[in-house]
């Protein structure tokens, strides 16, 4: 990349910068360790002890920049680190190193609303866009359009723990939905509930990205991922092998899981390798501001 390309790029206005972030978590584990008893006796035996605890790699230090008006989708297995990922840009969770920047509070939809079970679902809503920083007179404004989202008719005056999960699911979307953030972050939030309100929550997430600065959405969708990314990000095992236009990615990431499901791992190994050999690494340099922007190294 020439000096002058550089320069148009770190004019470019970055709704996220992922900088060198890296996560582990600590958990409790029941594998026996050298000497212990073998058998249902060493279980017993270690489900009474001090547990072990080990350390499980979620994600490799990896550095991402998301562009005003990209729709940046992530694909990869179970266990890839997708929602680790969405965890660390929402800042549900801090990674171990580097740093998360963000040009406002993006907001995870359906998760981040603190809702109480023991009340009803209309107290709820009113909960949960206090919550997220509504006014009075905001809440006043959306709450039948979120009512009506929700799909919950009468249901909304019970209270939520008498709610399927996914009636619960619903009003959770229907009221993070309310507000237009300028930087969305979506997990999985399009398979919740029925045919029918997957419908209307598609509407409203469309009209959401169209106002939104950036969105991130994690899918095992691949067609919903093509339909609706600009720029996909394909994860694996903690790493990031690809990223780029929704349809190669998806193509690579395929390809690969045809292979495994084959029992081809040679051939899946080879498609991961060649994906992470052609992926363009995102350097992340800190302006005099100190405000960060990215160029391909
Ligand atoms: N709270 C947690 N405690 C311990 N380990 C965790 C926790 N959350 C995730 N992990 C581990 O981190 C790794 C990445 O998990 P993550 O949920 O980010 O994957 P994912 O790509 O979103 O998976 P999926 O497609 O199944 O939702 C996995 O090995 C998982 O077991």
């Amino acid at each position: 990349m020439d000096a002058h390309s550089e320069l148009e790029f770190l004019e470019e206005d970055p709704c996220v910068v992922i900088d060198e972030v890296s996560m582990t978590y600590r958990v409790a584990s029941s594998e026996a360790s050298p000497g212990d008893r073998a058998g249902v006796r060493g279980l017993l035996r270690r489900a009474t002890a001090r547990p072990n605890m080990v350390t499980v790699n979620a994600l490799n230090p990896i550095s991402l920049v998301a562009m005003r008006g990209e729709s940046v989708g992530i694909v990869g297995r179970n266990g890839s680190g997708k929602s680790t990922l969405m965890k660390l840009i929402s800042g549900q969770v801090k990674p171990d190193q580097g740093g998360v920047y963000a040009s406002s509070t993006p907001i995870m939809l359906g998760v981040n609303a603190a809702l109480v079970p023991e009340l009803p679902g209309d107290h709820n809503v009113v909960l949960g866009c206090l919550a997220m920083g509504l006014t009075h007179e905001q809440i006043q404004d959306r709450y039948e359009s979120i009512v009506e989202l929700s799909g919950l008719e009468k249901a909304i005056h019970l209270p939520m723990r008498s709610y399927s999960s996914g009636m619960s699911s619903r009003l959770r979307f229907a009221i993070a939905a309310s507000i237009d953030p300028e930087i969305l972050l979506i997990d999985e939030a399009l398979n919740t509930g029925d045919a029918q309100f997957a419908d209307r929550s598609r509407k409203r997430m469309d009209e959401l990205r169209a106002n939104a600065g950036c969105v991130f959405l994690v899918s095992h969708s691949l067609d919903t991922v093509i339909e609706m990314c600009s720029r996909v990000i394909w994860m694996d095992k903690g790493d990031l092998l690809m990223d780029g236009e929704p349809r190669a990615v998806v193509k690579a990431y395929k390809d690969f899981t045809r292979q495994l499901s084959k029992g081809n791992n040679i051939s899946a190994a080879k498609i991961r390798n060649e994906a992470m050999k052609s992926l363009v690494p995102t350097q992340i340099i800190e302006r005099s501001t100190g405000r960060r922007s990215a160029r391909a190294s």
